[in-house]
């Protein structure tokens, strides 16, 4: 067992007690929390009707339910009867999905929120959940916050009342902020258990996994860098090369993706996979089940795969960009030294990004010991031209656009005003060699609040290549108070 399986399986005062879990990245919390669940099930002589939902598990994201599920079926692989675990995700044929749930016999559903919904606002399918006995947060502070609450909420207002029903809570995460407490009492009784495997006083990190930092003076710098650093480690790595690259932005993860795909045509042993929420669901399961046999690559991704993905054998991290909190940082990390493996990780930032790492002094992140972009040759800026030319126009606009509105959400942070921010955007153009900077929507530019900002190229995108269908140009004028383009999709 590892610690925190061990602590779960001794420590709760019963398999059926409401518990509160924390655990580093890659230590095996899954397992910690199948085990209690599915030997209180098979305990129990309460029998549950056929085609009834005994263990509910939440995930935030489609990979992860769907790993959950394959964990679970390894674990009750040899028990007769069988254990039925069933998955429900978005992005799949409801239909199809539907007809095996009904069909069969589902003692554990793995869900995210969002199809779950659907399928509980139909009364008949929420019948199927009056029998429940356990209902499983993982990564809970995220399942718990406000993106996800109002979801969480619907969930928990369509199965049985907890007071009446009785069924056991069990939250677990490698990150659990004060700022969930107030809405634990959701999930949990107020007498629950804590467990937690990390000293409060230890970096919540893994400690095996040396960790640094290189800061860039500006954005047009960063894919540079970004290209010495990958060439450096690849270098150095002795054994298999398996990198895992997140970026702030899907549509800046398939930029990254369609720029590196060009600049590591040649090198055959490494292959380039791209994940994030753009790509048809189809394609993420793909990618996800290659990324997780393939013995090196490199994957450029979102935070589709930030927390809870178990892909083997990762050697590098990289975070290019801001991660959305100090907490998700360390989740992005542990897809690095899971299950008792080493690794490196590494983060790119810019000269204004850095305040991410005053305000995070508890993470231990050392300078990167060699300055990434000292030697012009080894970062080979025309390389990098070149293959920028080989990345279709609409891959840029997007991109471009992506990075307006994800930043337009850190202007305090960052100190920019939104002229500086769309003069920083059009730098960023440059360094992917657009001659002028990409179009973008009036209705998009009203929505991120940069109505009237000078710099701005306000037409429509055409989907066959960004070819122009409009030109307002730079426009003086009052600018727009409204909020708006929050951080762009996973
Ligand atoms: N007792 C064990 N012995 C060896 N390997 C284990 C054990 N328990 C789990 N593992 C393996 O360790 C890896 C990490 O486990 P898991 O994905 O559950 O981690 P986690 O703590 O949930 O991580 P995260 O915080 O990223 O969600 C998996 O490949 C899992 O199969």
């Amino acid at each position: 067992m590892t610690p925190v399986q061990e602590k779960v399986l001794t420590e709760l005062p019963n398999y059926q007690a409401d518990c509160l879990v924390q655990a580093k990245t890659g230590t095996g919390k899954t397992i910690a929390f199948l085990l209690p669940a599915l030997q209180s099930l098979l305990a129990s002589n309460q029998n549950i009707p056929k085609g009834q939902v005994a263990i509910l598990i939440l995930s935030p994201t489609r990979e992860l339910a769907l790993q959950i599920a394959k964990e679970c079926n390894a674990v009750t692989a040899k028990l007769q009867p069988k254990i039925e675990c069933h998955t429900a995700y978005g992005g799949t044929s409801k239909e199809r999905d539907l007809k095996t749930f009904l069909g069969g016999d589902p003692k554990v559903l793995v869900a995210t929120p969002g199809r779950l919904n659907d399928y509980l606002n139909d009364e008949y399918i929420a019948h199927k959940f009056q029998s429940i006995r356990t209902l499983i947060l993982d990564e809970a502070d995220q399942m718990l916050e406000a993106g996800f609450l109002v979801a969480l909420n619907d969930i928990l207002r369509r199965l049985p009342q907890k007071q009446q029903a009785n069924w056991q809570g069990m939250c677990f995460s490698a990150t659990i902020p004060p700022k969930i407490q107030p809405v634990l009492s959701k999930v949990l009784k107020n007498d629950h258990t804590r467990l937690s495997t990390v000293d409060p006083n230890e970096t919540p990190t893994i400690d095996r996994v040396p960790q640094f930092f290189a800061v860039v003076p500006s954005v047009s710098d960063v894919y540079n860098a970004l290209w010495a650093l990958l060439q450096m480690e690849y270098k150095s790595t002795v054994g298999d090369f398996k990198v895992i690259v997140f970026g702030t932005t899907a549509n800046g993860v398939a930029l990254m993706h369609s720029l590196f795909t060009n600049l590591l045509a040649s090198n055959s042993t490494l292959q380039v996979f791209q994940l994030q929420s753009r790509l048809t669901q189809s394609n993420r399961t793909r990618t996800t089940n290659e990324f997780k046999e393939a013995k090196a690559g490199i994957m450029f991704a979102s935070d589709v795969i930030g927390r809870g993905m178990d892909f083997p054998n990762v050697s590098h991290v990289v975070q290019v960009g801001l991660p959305s909190s100090g907490d998700q940082y360390v989740h992005r990390v542990g897809r690095t030294a899971r299950a008792g493996n080493e690794g490196r990780a590494f983060i790119i930032l810019t000269q204004r990004e850095r305040f991410f790492l005053h305000v995070n002094k508890r993470l231990p992140i050392q300078p990167y010991p060699v300055d990434l972009l000292e030697d012009l040759a080894l970062s080979q800026p025309r390389e990098l031209a070149a293959a920028f030319t080989g990345v279709d126009q609409l891959t840029k606009a997007k991109a471009y656009q992506a990075w307006l509105g994800f930043n337009k959400s850190f202007t305090k942070q960052l100190q920019f005003d939104n002229n500086m921010l769309v003069q920083e955007a059009n730098e960023y153009a440059r360094a992917m060699g657009c001659p002028e900077p990409p179009l973008i929507d009036r209705t998009v530019v009203g929505k991120m609040g940069l109505r009237g900002v000078q710099g701005l190229n306000i037409g429509h995108i055409e989907r066959s290549g960004g070819g122009r269908g409009g030109r307002g140009g730079a426009r003086g004028g009052q600018g727009d108070s409204r909020r708006g383009g929050r951080r762009g999709k996973k």
